[in-house]
């Protein structure tokens, strides 16, 4: 068990972690999951990120940026910190917001933005990523697709200047953001946004609250399947 004094190390990270609404979240998945079992799908691939996050060695704190009272109440219970999505400008102004809670709560702590939707997210892999990056101004780690970003990072004083979203990449890249070059860390790169995403994720090995909730979503399929009914 890990405790206060071993978190107290140098180059203790704050995550700052995105999360909207989970009535709109995983637009993406409805067609797979259904209507009723996507938000609660969205909640638990952001409850494994969370978890893991907060079990990787260099990790200090994790911020979650949402407005959403089910998702505050269920990450806050795994130890993160939850602030409001303000200023309400979208993905890249939520992530500033956050970035600045946590400099105010540390100003010395390097700060990395993360998806929530990382359900395999390994700590022991999240680690080696942030102990990669840490001796660049700004680092980034692109998505398993290699076209979106999942992970970025800012050293003490740099500004974050997040641009998630879509094609962020070539984006982060053009900013000066370092690429982290790292092979054998997927579970960090394993973004889940389509079905075919969350089976990679499946292959890789996902957290209990994907695990169950991949379950019942399965387990609803095959319910209407059976039945003269259909979800879709
Ligand atoms: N706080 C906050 N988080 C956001 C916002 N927009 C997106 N996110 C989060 O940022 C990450 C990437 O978001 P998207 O790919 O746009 O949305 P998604 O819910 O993952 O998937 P789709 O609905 O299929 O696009 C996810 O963790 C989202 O929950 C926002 O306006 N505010
Ligand atoms: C927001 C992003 O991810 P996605 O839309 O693929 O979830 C991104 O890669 O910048």
């Amino acid at each position: 068990m890990r405790t206060q004094a071993d978190r107290a190390e140098p180059f203790a990270w704050s995550l700052v972690i995105p999360l909207k609404p989970l009535v709109r979240a995983k637009s993406r998945l409805a067609a797979a999951a259904g209507d009723l079992l996507r938000p609660s799908l969205a909640l638990a691939f952001a409850q494994d990120t969370v978890a893991a996050a907060l079990a990787a060695r260099p990790v200090r704190d994790v911020v979650v940026v949402t407005d959403d009272a089910r998702a505050a109440r269920a990450l806050a219970a795994l130890g993160a910190r939850v602030v409001r999505d303000e200023p309400g400008g979208g993905l890249n102004a939520a992530l500033a917001h956050g970035a600045r809670t946590a400099r105010a709560l540390r100003p010395a702590a390097p700060v990395a933005a993360l998806n929530a939707d990382l359900p395999a997210l390994r700590p022991a892999e999240l680690t080696r990523v942030l102990n990669y990056a840490r001796v660049f101004p700004r680092a980034f780690l692109p998505d398993a697709a290699e076209i979106g970003t999942t992970l970025l990072c800012a050293a003490p004083g740099v500004p974050l200047a997040p641009e998630f979203g879509g094609a962020s990449r070539a984006r982060h890249a053009a900013s000066g953001a370092v690429e982290i070059p790292l092979p054998d860390v997927a579970s960090v790169r394993q973004d889940v946004d389509t079905p075919e995403d969350l089976a990679a994720a499946l292959t890789l090995g996902v957290g209990p609250h994907t695990a169950a909730a991949a379950d019942r979503a399965l387990f609803n399929r095959a319910l209407f399947r059976g039945s003269a009914a259909s979800p879709e």
